[in-house]
């Protein structure tokens, strides 16, 4: 639904997107990642045009909004949620009214809305709090005020720059969970601009690394973390870390899902007749499910018996 074809921006001289191949599906929460600089916000706001290309073509919904005039533009717009950083909220306003805003700019009756507007607040958990100027919430309450108006005019995406940076990690928990459960109930497509590891594991469902103004990487949350965490150092300072190694020894990277593969590392000791040492890992959670990855130090020796047996187990693994 959001195809972004060889896109290309430069300020200056400085070449900020450098040929982004992309497309984001209908229903995804995508993460766009990568380090301060690499040109995260200046897509997000490619995709709704607050900035334009210099090459290259963003197409949503079948429609390139790089041909949009004036008048259609407004309108695609209106079809797309933003949520920032700061809230941006009018202070002297109180929450409803904040909410009621932007569809009272785009001429709607308050008397129409009114529904929706109390509908939205309590979807987000506001209910109570209708009444309540800004000064009166807390960062988080705010928060929500700000994504139940990029949600009140039933936009068909999301696109969110770093909104939980400035939030304590319980109440961007609960930011999140109400993120993805609107993502689930209303079929909602995000696009996050995120730093945050617990961004990227719980709202997640697929990640794009930017690097330099080029797409690195792309891939589920979890293939990011299990699989090539070393991609994202720069976020959490373990993910990349392996223990260290003598010559004869391999570390091996595990994959394990809750369910499925519980007794995969006794199973393969069994197999093998090898004592692993499981040198690094722990589970987590991704969105609903519950999976790890885990190091294990095997004798280089016996290196070809223990990967003929983690395929036999069906086994994700790579030497590391
Ligand atoms: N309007 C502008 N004029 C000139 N340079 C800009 C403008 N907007 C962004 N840049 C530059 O483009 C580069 C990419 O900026 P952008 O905000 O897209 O990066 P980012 O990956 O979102 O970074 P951060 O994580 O720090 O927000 C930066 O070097 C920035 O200074």
């Amino acid at each position: 639904m959001i195809e972004i074809r060889n896109a290309r921006k430069s300020f200056g001289d400085h070449v900020v997107l450098d040929g982004i191949d992309l497309s984001i599906d209908r229903g995804d929460v995508f993460g766009l990642i990568g380090v301060s600089g690499a040109g995260k916000s200046t897509l997000l706001r490619c995709i709704n045009r607050l900035e334009s290309l210099d090459s290259g073509e963003i197409i949503v919904d079948g429609v390139d909004i790089g041909s949009l005039g004036k008048a259609e533009l407004l309108e695609f717009r209106r079809g797309i949620g933003m949520v920032f950083q700061q809230f941006s909220l009018l202070e002297r306003k109180n929450v409803y009214d904040n909410v009621y805003f932007p569809l009272k700019c785009s001429g709607a009756k308050r008397s129409k809305v009114d529904g929706r507007i109390k509908d939205m607040l309590e979807l987000v958990g506001l209910g109570d709090k209708m009444k309540a100027l800004p000064r009166e919430l807390s960062g988080g309450q705010k928060q929500r005020v700000a994504i139940a108006r990029a949600l009140v005019s039933e936009p068909s995406i999301l696109l969110s720059d770093e909104a939980t940076s400035a939030l304590d990690p319980n109440i961007t928990e609960s930011v999140l969970g109400l993120l993805r459960r609107i993502n689930r109930e209303l079929g909602l497509t995000i696009v996050v601009v995120t730093h945050e590891v617990s961004v990227m594991k719980a709202a997640c469902t697929r990640m794009g690394l930017l690097n330099h103004g080029r797409l690195q990487a792309l891939g589920t949350s979890e293939e990011f973390f299990l699989e090539h965490p070393e991609l994202l150092t720069e976020f959490t300072r373990d993910a990349g870390w392996l223990p260290d190694a003598a010559p004869d020894e391999a570390l091996l990277r595990v994959v394990l899902r809750e369910g499925g593969d519980a007794s995969l590392i006794s199973d393969l000791a069994i197999r093998t007749g090898v004592r692993f040492e499981i040198s690094w890992g722990g589970f987590d959670r991704y969105g609903e499910s519950v999976a790890g990855s885990f190091v294990l130090k095997a004798p280089r020796g016996r290196l070809g018996e223990v990967t003929a047996e983690l395929d036999a187990l069906g086994a994700q693994w790579r030497e590391v």
